[in-house]
């Protein structure tokens, strides 16, 4: 048992040291793993603990790496984005204070966005902070900050200014908090009609005014053409309309219908210029409207989350005052003048024009950039054109005829024209010794023929002859208008006429006949010229001169096309006074006889300055046709030359024995169109001799001259004689000037020997038989020679001789052409105040008066209508007149 037990303990002695060395192995392997886990944890440790510094590092060189391509890559958008606002906003609209000035974009380009200060970008350059208003939107302000807001405003505004033309600009200031403290600096403005304050309560009337203006431009201005005033003035280059910008500061809450028109105005406005700068009144979300935010520390544009601003210190106040009174003075100053050829078609496009039906050309620009046209045909057929003297009708004339004789060739149309006042201007229609040019289309200038209205009706009686002579050819054709004529006889030369007379009541002034035939052809021209293409254009500065046809309503009714200059009186219909308010180089034109429905207002521009106007005129000259004759210039100043008269140049010596059958003798130019001469016919016949009258020593000769020349150019040398008696010494110079120019034909005599000349005549005239050479007897200051004549030479005294000579010699070739210094002298050589006359076929009466003429000179009582000027001279020959006319002595040859 006991061995069991031995052999148990044994057993289990074997058994537990077994297990104990089993578990002594375990615990030395499982100490030798703990050994080395401590270690790999040591090292572990260790490795782990420089990691950080590892990765540091990298984190370090990956974010400066990060950062210097985010810098470049700020500064290059930096960079861009402020080259595009200094693009978007050059000069005036982001230039600093201390260096700015106004620097206005062209007519057609739009203005752009302006600067109100810089955005906020840290560590970056500045980049100018932009806001766009003008053609692009409106602008609110939110924000307590009231002095930074009026900064924005000011800037706004100021900016804006500096980018337009001056005047282009409006602003209509509501700020019924402060009436209009906000907008101080630019009251200057206000004087231009630039800007205008709506007081408290006035917001609706100012919001129901910019819808109107809205609607309007719309339906008139962009006319369903163009969808934007800015899309007009790029198409077109003309901006017809200002910018109207309403700056709203506060106010109560708006009402419903302001609430309304406001809308409308957000929603509609900027296409047509009209802009709200808006602080204190909410506006409705639009893509127009820009939202700044004003608070203090914090400015931002685009609302709330939009870019942070730094503002600019506002305008200087002096910068703002001076820049609106130099606005407002050149504004005040007037518009500069459009330019001439506005009013032109492009140079290869003249004369294109047909004028069968009428006549019609631009004047100018409309309101709504639109040119103004003028028609003349069947209606209207013929203008009045009024305005005070300085107020621009000579230029409204010459930009009238620079549009017509641009598109209508000289077969096409042909000017008339007269100018009643002192003036040369409208002379270098014709040739002049400056400029060869002349006006293709201009038949005839008159200038300066303010005391010659006999001229007015010359031209008057060339008309209603051409009237008649078209009214004959329409009645041949069986037609009864121009333009019919024109489709029937296409071959003629049926120009449209329009005859211009400026300062037209100088014609129609006084009661004499003058002025009697004037409005009676004046009458008959207007009435029937309509439909034969005979254009009247009458021009008065003076209401003195409508006054002169307002006498005459069925004269002034013909005249339904008025064009009034500014402060024109009377021109328009009696209750039509636009003319009144219309600025500096504008008129109104009415179509409809001056009734206000029809007023069209047009900006003129400057046509008569002398480089202007020559410019087209050479033009028109250069293309005029070969066989173009330059205009007829009358000049009223002027003194003809006898050398140049064409009559004169057409006499020619007469080839039969004894000369001419009727010579005649030139005494002067006649006031008519063609620049004839006033002839007076030497036939063998009673009384054709030739009485020059008055005391005016230099005309007495001159006529004397061109009779005593123009005869001697009708005789071969040899077949005619001349006695020149010169009994004035002040006519001594002339009279032997014409004596040695007649040379073998002429003899000389003075007072001593002129008894003898009569004598010798009177004798050769009392023989039998007629001489054939004529004798023709120059007799200067004849009356001065009275007292020798007086004297008995044989059984006669000289003075008999005297009357025999006047009384037989014209039938046997032997004229008296004397020059009595006074009508009672020449009747005391005659025989005595109430001797006969009728020896005395033809008169020249100088500085006499026409009461003198009467009994047997003139035919009725009491004389012609003639009063005495200077260098013009009343012809009357009994054998032809009924009336004298007036002449214009040539002047002496020097
Ligand atoms: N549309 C215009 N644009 C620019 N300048 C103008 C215009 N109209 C007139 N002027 C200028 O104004 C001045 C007066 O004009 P103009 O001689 O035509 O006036 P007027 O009415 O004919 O005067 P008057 O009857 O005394 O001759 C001129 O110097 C002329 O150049």
């Amino acid at each position: 048992m006991a061995d069991r037990r031995a052999q148990l303990v044994g057993r289990v002695r074997g058994l537990l040291s077994e297990a104990l060395g089993s578990a002594r192995g375990r615990l030395t392997a499982a100490r030798a793993e703990l050994e080395t886990g401590q270690d790999r944890l040591t090292r572990v440790r260790r490795a782990a603990a420089t990691v950080p510094q590892r990765v540091g590092a990298e984190r370090d060189r990956r974010l400066a790496e990060i950062d210097s391509r985010y810098s470049t890559r700020i500064a290059e958008l930096v960079r861009r984005a402020a080259a595009a606002a200094e693009r978007e906003a050059p000069g005036a609209a982001s230039a600093d204070w201390s260096r700015w000035a106004p620097t206005p974009t062209g007519r057609a380009d739009t203005p752009g966005a302006v600067r109100v200060g810089t955005v906020r970008i840290p560590g970056a350059e500045p980049v100018p902070a932009l806001v766009p208003l003008l053609d692009a939107g409106h602008v609110h302000l939110t924000g307590e900050h009231r002095a930074a807001c009026d900064a924005v405003v000011s800037a706004l505004l100021l900016r804006s200014i500096g980018r337009t033309d001056p005047g282009t600009v409006r602003l209509i200031g509501y700020d019924p908090e402060h009436l209009g403290g906000g907008l101080a600096g630019f009251a200057p403005l206000g004087t231009a009609g630039l800007l205008t304050f709506v007081g408290p309560g006035g917001l609706a009337r100012l919001l129901d005014d910019l819808v109107e203006q809205i609607r309007r431009i719309n339906e008139t201005v962009l006319a369903g053409e163009h969808s934007s005033l800015r899309e007009l003035a790029a198409a077109t280059g003309r901006r017809p309309e200002p910018w109207r910008v309403a700056v709203l500061l506060g106010g109560d809450e708006l009402s419903r219908h302001e609430r309304g028109q406001l809308d409308r105005v957000v929603r509609t406005g900027a296409a047509c210029g009209v802009h709200l700068v808006v602080r204190g009144i909410p506006l409705p979300d639009d893509p127009t409207v820009q939202r700044v935010l004003v608070a203090r520390g914090d400015v931002r544009i685009g609302g709330p989350t939009g870019l942070p601003v730094r503002l600019d210190p506002p305008p200087p106040a002096t910068l703002v005052t001076e820049t609106c009174r130099q606005v407002a003075s050149t504004v005040n100053a007037g518009p500069a003048p459009t330019p001439f050829t506005e009013l032109l078609p492009p140079p290869g496009e003249m004369w294109q024009e047909d004028s069968s039906t009428a006549l019609v050309a631009p004047i100018g620009e409309g309101p709504s950039g639109r040119p103004v046209l003028l028609t003349l045909g069947d209606y209207p057929p013929h203008a009045l054109i009024g305005g005070p003297s300085g107020t621009g009708k000579t230029n409204l004339i010459f930009a009238w005829i620079g549009a017509l004789a641009s598109r209508y060739s000289p077969a096409e149309l042909e000017f008339y024209l007269l100018d009643f006042k002192e003036g040369v201007s409208f002379a270098r229609f014709a040739q002049g010794r400056r400029d060869p040019s002349w006006l293709p289309h201009m038949r005839l200038v008159g200038i300066n023929v303010n005391t010659d209205r006999e001229f007015g009706l010359a031209l008057l009686r060339f008309l209603a002859e051409e009237l008649r002579r078209r009214a004959d050819a329409a009645k041949q054709h069986e037609v009864t208008k121009l333009a019919e004529l024109r489709a029937v006889d296409p071959k003629g030369h049926w120009p449209r006429i329009v005859a211009v007379v400026d300062e037209f009541q100088m014609l129609l002034a006084g009661r004499d006949v003058v002025a009697r035939e004037a409005a009676d052809l004046l009458e008959d021209l207007a009435r029937r010229g309509r439909s034969q293409g005979i254009h009247l254009v009458l021009a008065s500065q003076d209401v003195r001169g409508i006054e002169a046809l307002w006498g005459r309503p069925a004269l002034v009714a013909q005249f339904t096309l008025r064009i009034a200059l500014p402060k024109a009186l009377r021109i328009l219909a009696e209750r039509n006074d636009a003319a009144q308010s219309l600025p500096r180089h504008h008129a109104v034109i009415n179509a409809e006889s001056g009734m206000v429905e029809g007023n069209e207002i047009a900006r003129i521009p400057s046509a008569s300055e002398w480089e202007t106007w020559s410019e087209l005129q050479h033009r028109l000259w250069r293309m005029r046709p070969p066989d173009a004759a330059p205009a007829r210039l009358f000049d009223g100043d002027a003194i003809p030359r006898l050398a140049d008269a064409p009559d004169f140049r057409a006499l020619a010596p007469a080839r039969q024995p004894g000369g001419p059958r009727g010579p005649v003798a030139l005494l002067g130019e006649i006031i008519d169109v063609q620049a004839r001469s006033a002839a007076l016919r030497l036939p063998r016949a009673p009384g054709r001799n030739l009485a020059v009258l008055g005391t005016r020593v230099d005309e007495a000769c001159a006529v004397l001259d061109a009779v005593g020349r123009s005869l001697a150019r009708q005789h071969e040398p040899g077949s005619a004689r001349f006695s020149i008696a010169c009994l004035d010494p002040d006519a001594d110079h002339a009279a032997r000037s014409l004596y040695e120019d007649l040379a073998d034909d002429a003899a000389w005599y003075d007072e001593e020997t002129v008894p003898e000349l009569v004598a010798e005549t009177a004798e050769a005239l009392a023989g039998p038989g007629t001489p054939t050479t004529p004798h023709y007897l120059l007799l200067y200051a004849v009356d001065a020679a009275a007292g020798r004549l007086g004297a008995r030479v044989g059984r006669r005294t000289g003075l008999e001789h005297l009357r025999q000579i006047l009384h037989d010699g014209p039938e046997r070739r032997t004229h008296v052409l004397a020059w009595w210094r006074g009508v009672a002298r020449m009747r005391n050589d005659l025989g005595g105040p109430a001797s006969r006359t009728d020896q005395i076929g033809a008169w020249v009466a100088l500085d006499v008066q026409g009461g003198e003429l009467g009994s047997s000179l003139y035919p009725g009582t009491g004389g012609p209508d003639w009063y005495p000027r200077p260098w013009r001279g009343l012809f009357f020959d009994r054998a032809v007149h009924r009336t004298g006319q007036t002449i214009i002595p040539y002047g002496l040859p020097r």
